[in-house]
């Protein structure tokens, strides 16, 4: 298979996704993605235990090569997906994102997912930039370790984390270390860029009411960030942590990039939001083009070949 790969011996015919929190917060979102051609798996909006609004609109606008996004963690809730995920009849894997806001909610959805008959792969997200007055778990090293010691004390399913950006070469070593010390499926880098701020040009207003107009950053501005991060991980996990490469994706020879960089899977979010489902099998061909160009048959033929100049 051209485009396969393996997580926690879950596998994928398929390399792409969606990035959770675009086209995936409702069941008929879900449903719709499940029937796409061109999806390996999907994956659902971060969940909480309970149902949030989330953020007062407009919390997401469309920018010159890209998004920003304040949503706020909108979500019906971790039984409605839970529910999903678990009788809903799929041909490819379901992944379930979850996110609480709080050191102590992040818990107690682990044991509810740890107690439920969800067999699949769980994603952690780490980097939700978005609510009020809680700062990103993922930029607070110790209580990322401490947090992912007490999960791993009790959860036995598999696990992956969603990791925001970082743009310190240190962080990366640091964040790298904590990471190798828990069996992790998958680590998936990035999520948006936070607390970006656009300007509406011709009424020199933000274009996002939450938080006075900051938000996170998705699309083609992202993927220099997302290459890296992709990289940076990649080079410095343990092999047995697979990754999901997220952030940039327009095109085929963006996925090329993300996998050259040492992805296994590839998830798409601004674009997917502004293109719909049909993206994908777009996405697909060129991929499948641009690899029939270079005489590869398989993604394993060029992940993480990524050349430096010597
Ligand atoms: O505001 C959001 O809901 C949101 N927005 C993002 O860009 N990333 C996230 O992880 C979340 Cl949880």
């Amino acid at each position: 298979q051209a485009l396969h790969a393996e997580i926690a011996g879950i596998k994928f015919d398929d390399i792409f996704l969606n990035a959770s929190g675009v086209h995936c917060q409702t069941t008929a979102e879900l449903d719709e993605l499940l029937a796409t051609k061109g999806t390996g798996a999907i994956i659902t909006k971060s969940a909480t235990s309970a149902y949030r609004a989330g953020n007062p609109s407009p919390r997401l606008s469309k920018i010159p090569l890209g998004s920003i996004n304040s949503m706020g963690l909108p979500n019906e809730g971790l039984d409605y997906y839970l529910d999903y995920v678990t009788t809903k009849q799929a041909d490819k894997p379901m992944l379930l994102s979850v996110a609480g806001v709080s050191y102590t909610e992040n818990l107690d959805i682990l044991h509810k997912v740890q107690d439920s008959s969800f067999m699949g792969i769980t994603e952690l997200n780490l980097s939700c930039p978005n609510v009020p007055g809680k700062p990103q778990t993922a930029y607070d090293f110790e209580t990322t370790e401490r947090l992912l010691t007490e999960v791993f004390a009790f959860f036995t399913k598999p696990l992956g984390v969603k990791m925001p950006p970082y743009f310190d070469i240190v962080h990366f070593d640091d964040m790298a270390k904590i990471l190798n010390k828990f069996p992790l499926a998958h680590v998936n880098t990035i999520n948006s860029i936070g607390n970006g701020l656009w300007i509406n040009e011709d009424t020199d207003t933000v274009v996002i009411k939450p938080k006075g107009g900051f938000g996170g950053i998705g699309g083609a501005l992202a993927k220099p960030t997302a290459l890296a991060n992709v990289r940076a991980f990649r080079q410095r996990l343990n092999p047995t942590i697979k990754m999901i490469g997220t952030g940039g994706v327009v095109n085929g020879r963006d996925v090329y990039e993300h996998i050259l960089c040492g992805a296994d899977l590839v998830s798409v979010g601004t674009q997917l939001q502004f293109e719909g489902p049909s993206m994908f099998a777009r996405l697909e061909q060129e991929l499948l083009a641009i690899m029939a160009e270079k005489g590869y048959t398989s993604v394993d033929d060029f992940r993480g070949q990524l050349k430096i100049i010597e």
